[in-house]
């Protein structure tokens, strides 16, 4: 058995159920189902049962695994959380082959509060990734991957409302990535579990390149990134996508560089925003670092402490856009 092919399985299984819980709530969306959380952000009971469900088919076959999730039970608990605790279980018991009670469903949410670190096996896990695109109907990704003393090992994302061919829009949608470290990127769609390896776009020269970018421009400077682009004069308007998704597009080669680029020099990162993302990145033949050439350190807790935003290009070309988004950014 290769290595890590157990994990891969598993992961597999417990993406492809949590897409489903989104994908239900996705067809019912609602005013009025959205939370919004003390940091501002907003969450659905599709992010509650897509961490249940993660987590439960988890502990199933490794007990003994961390998980660094981003959801927490505190908004089902008591009277108040009476009604989506609720919807949230009979979410996630929809895809779960043993049901969950209350109970099982707070502890399963709640084991995803490992403060993360340097040593083991650690599972980092964003269960809707991109909410905001998620709410509005866009893009948004289920996010899993596995952290071995600090290390991004396997990563796996489901892509629920990602056309399957990038040339046909219209197609059919919904895309698995699944990389394990060493083992190169794939590709696969919901319906069957047929793979095919995706590259980068091979690219010589920055100025030929498409950009992506965060739909949110609090979550990533636009403004800096097209003093980016013209520098590099760069022509191609940017893709403006939630969600990791950005890391799958530039990874099967349908953009060539995603520009992460803060708005505030205090915002930390979290980890489960680019575990998988950077691997897929990094699989398909590029390079992810902060906006000082950095490499992403997934050891040091829940955040990225030690980096500041993220900037992915093609290995062929990663250099020339920091030299870019330093010139920006710091005048150098
Ligand atoms: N000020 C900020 N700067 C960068 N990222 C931020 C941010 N505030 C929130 N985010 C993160 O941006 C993620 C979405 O990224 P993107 O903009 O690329 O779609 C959010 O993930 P969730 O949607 O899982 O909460 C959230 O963790
Ligand atoms: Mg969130
Ligand atoms: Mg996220
Ligand atoms: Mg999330």
């Amino acid at each position: 058995m290769s290595f890590l092919a157990a994990e891969r399985a598993v992961a597999i299984d417990a993406v492809l159920r949590a897409s489903r819980v989104c994908q239900q709530v996705f067809r019912q969306l609602v005013d009025g189902e959205t939370i919004t959380k003390s940091d501002k952000s907003p969450v659905t009971a599709a992010d509650f049962g897509a961490q249940a469900v993660v987590n439960t088919v988890l502990h199933n076959s490794f007990p003994n695994d961390a998980v660094i999730g981003e959801e927490d039970s505190k908004d089902l608990r008591g009277d108040t959380g009476k009604q989506l605790r609720e919807k949230v279980l009979s979410l996630a018991n929809s895809v779960l082959d043993m049901p969950l009670d209350d109970k099982k469903l707070l502890e399963a949410i709640d084991r995803g509060s490992h403060p993360g670190g340097a040593k083991g096996r650690m599972w980092a896990l964003d269960p809707i990734d991109g909410t905001d695109g998620f709410i509005r109907g866009d893009q948004y990704a289920v996010c899993l991957a596995l952290i071995i003393d600090g290390h991004v090992q396997l990563g796996v994302m489901g892509c629920p409302n990602l056309p399957v061919d990038s040339k046909v829009p219209e197609g059919e949608r919904g895309c698995l990535f699944v990389t394990v470290k060493g083992q190169g990127a794939f590709q696969r769609n919901f319906t069957s579990a047929e793979e095919t390896q995706i590259h980068m776009a091979d690219i010589s020269s920055p100025s030929d390149a498409l950009f992506c970018e965060s739909v949110t421009p609090s979550h990533s400077s636009h403004g800096d990134s097209a003093k980016i682009a013209s520098l590099l004069n760069v022509t191609k308007p940017p893709i403006r996508m939630d969600s990791q998704c950005k890391y799958s597009t530039v990874a099967r080669g349908d953009a060539d560089i995603y520009l992460r680029l803060p708005t505030s020099m205090h915002y930390e990162e979290n980890i489960w925003d680019h575990t998988s993302g950077s691997l897929l990145v990094q699989e398909s033949g590029g390079i992810v670092t902060d906006i000082y050439s950095k490499p992403l350190n997934f050891s040091l807790g829940r955040k990225l402490k030690e980096n500041k935003g993220v900037i992915v290009a093609h290995s062929k070309i990663h250099s020339q856009v920091i030299k870019a988004v330093q010139k920006v950014l710091f005048g150098e």
